[in-house]
């Protein structure tokens, strides 16, 4: 596989995956290095962001909201006062696929400046 740079993951499109093939554990490994924020675990890409109060992390989801609306790809978040954990996989290839990693790079692109 072909290991997209951040940039790439940014400016791409998440496509649908119906009849693809999920990503093996070394492309999963080898794509998570360009977002080091971001573990494999569970079968699940995942990432916890951290705010100062309830109001910032609400403002964020409702952003992961826009955003992956946009995508239609869709992450299990976990929300508390002040951090949203947020867990990606592609249900249509019951694994990893390259949705997860352009749909994780987008969130990270709006959290950090
Ligand atoms: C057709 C469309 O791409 C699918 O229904 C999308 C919608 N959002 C999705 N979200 C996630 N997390 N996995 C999927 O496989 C998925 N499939």
């Amino acid at each position: 596989m072909t290991i997209l740079t951040l940039d790439a993951l940014r400016a791409a499109y998440s496509l649908p995956q119906e009849g693809g093939k999920a990503l093996g554990d070394a492309a999963i490994a080898e794509q998570l290095s360009v977002l080091p924020a971001w573990s494999y675990t569970d079968g699940a890409i995942r990432r916890e962001y951290k705010f100062n109060d309830y109001y910032e992390t609400i403002a964020f989801v409702n952003a992961i909201a826009w955003i992956i609306h946009r995508e239609d790809h869709h992450p299990d978040l976990t929300v508390s006062y002040n951090r949203v954990g947020v867990a990606f996989n592609t249900h249509s290839v019951n694994g990893i696929s390259i949705n997860d990693f352009i749909a994780a790079a987008k969130l990270d692109m709006v959290f950090d400046r």
